[in-house]
């Protein structure tokens, strides 16, 4: 995988894919779909105009989903928008990241040429909520009061972790239970949000795990470390940091030992945990929060009270859902400013879809790599 020098020219290329291609600066990036395999796929390669030299880059990220053909064209030096014909368009919009911080940082990482792939979703959703604090003050208890009384309005981040299963626990719901090598390969393909070693476990947040429950429309809360928390800070999520503090040293111990979940050896290496994060707790510009849990019920009802305070997007999207929710299938006609204009596909003018529609760029918003989010939609009279 990565950069390598391929011998092949645009006419070969043309002959191999039903393929678009976009110049941005001294590169022309093919993107097309491979039909010379049986797991056909999308391709992409990049040809140095100035050297005449081909690229294969490591693709990261989920790809969309294969359609006959694109619509492309570059939105930036970053990002190039392509749209999918033949699929609903709130399904079809994608970016390809080719110069974003998060390709350029992996870029460094693996030494080779990189372009990631992140699905263009309308509206920007509510921020997730970062909920860390030492191993048994209650942080668990706490989001499953949340989700218990909120469950349409809250999803929980299912973390991978490589620890054991407790009794109880239930694969894919508490956590992805995994093997090593397996969240390692994840982590190294750019799949993860972030990860930590935690009490001798690797933990880490899938950016899959965050984006799936934004996509359902709820809230995402994520139950991480402070390794995890500072991590999620540097990402391009944007979220709520919320630190949970125990009464004192003395009753997190005593909740730890009653849950009954560890062994002595660990809820030593745990203690032990416990005191650096809670040093940790006051790092500037970490946490927007910190609560106590000396009473669960006085907790619940400030853990509440902080949540709603921070609703001021809450319905913000659906002024742009309900074109985004056009069944019809659209491609990409010019580009003004930050808004590009899309027509229906030919036959679907024909059934009627008539109205042109301008996606506005010019608010997109953080959103871990996968997901583009804050597209906005209007309709433009018919022609
Ligand atoms: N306010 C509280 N008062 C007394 N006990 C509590 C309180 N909050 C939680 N507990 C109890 O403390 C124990 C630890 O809680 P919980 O498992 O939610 O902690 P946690 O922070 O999620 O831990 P970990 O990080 O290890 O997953 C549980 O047995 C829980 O019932
Ligand atoms: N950095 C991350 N930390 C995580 C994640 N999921 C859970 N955690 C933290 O690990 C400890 C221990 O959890 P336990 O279930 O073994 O008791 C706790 O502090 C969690 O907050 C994650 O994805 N990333």
């Amino acid at each position: 995988m990565g950069e390598e020098a391929v011998e092949f020219s645009v006419e070969k290329v043309a002959e191999d894919c039903k393929q678009s291609t976009v110049d941005v600066g001294d590169r022309t990036y093919v993107i097309g779909r491979s039909d010379d395999d049986s797991k056909s796929s999308i391709i992409i390669k990049i040809l140095e105009k100035l050297t005449q030299t081909w690229v294969v880059p490591t693709v990261l990220g989920t790809q969309p989903t294969l359609t006959e053909s694109q619509s492309a064209i570059p939105v930036n030096d970053e990002k190039i928008l392509i749209i999918e014909k033949g699929v609903p368009l709130n399904e079809s919009i994608w970016f390809l990241e080719i110069d974003t911080p998060f390709v350029k940082q992996q870029r460094k990482i693996k030494g080779t040429e990189v372009v990631s792939w992140s699905k263009g979703v309308i509206g920007v959703g509510q921020k997730p909520v970062v909920i860390s604090g030492p191993s048994g003050v209650g942080k668990g208890t706490l989001i499953a009061k949340l989700m218990k009384d909120y469950p349409s309005k809250f999803g929980f981040s299912v973390s991978h972790t490589t620890r054991s299963p407790r009794e109880k626990e239930i694969d894919g719901v508490h956590y992805h239970f995994t093997e090593r090598s397996k969240i390692e390969k994840d982590i190294s393909e750019g799949k993860f949000l972030e990860f930590a070693h935690v009490h001798g476990n690797i933990y880490g947040t899938s950016i899959e795990a965050v984006e799936s429950v934004t996509d359902e429309g709820k809230r995402c809360i994520l139950d991480i470390d402070v390794q995890g928390a500072r991590s999620v800070r540097a990402s391009s999520l944007e979220a709520i940091f919320i630190f949970v503090c125990p009464p004192s040293f003395e009753e997190l111990e005593k909740r730890l030992r009653a849950r009954g979940t560890e062994t002595e050896e660990q809820i030593q290496k745990r203690l032990r945990n416990a005191r650096a994060e809670l040093d940790q707790s006051n790092s500037p510009g970490l946490f927007d929060h910190l609560l106590v849990n000396d009473d669960l019920e006085t907790c619940y009802e400030n853990l509440k009270q902080l949540l709603s305070l921070d609703d001021d997007q809450e319905d913000s999207d659906d002024l742009f859902i309900k074109d985004g929710k056009q069944t019809a299938s659209f491609c990409i006609v010019s580009k003004h400013d930050s808004e590009i204009l899309l027509q229906p596909e030919p036959n679907e003018a024909k059934n009627g879809a008539t109205s042109l529609l301008a996606l506005d760029l010019s608010s997109l918003s953080g959103g871990a790599p996968g997901r583009t989010r804050g597209l906005k939609i209007r309709s433009i009279n018919s022609f």
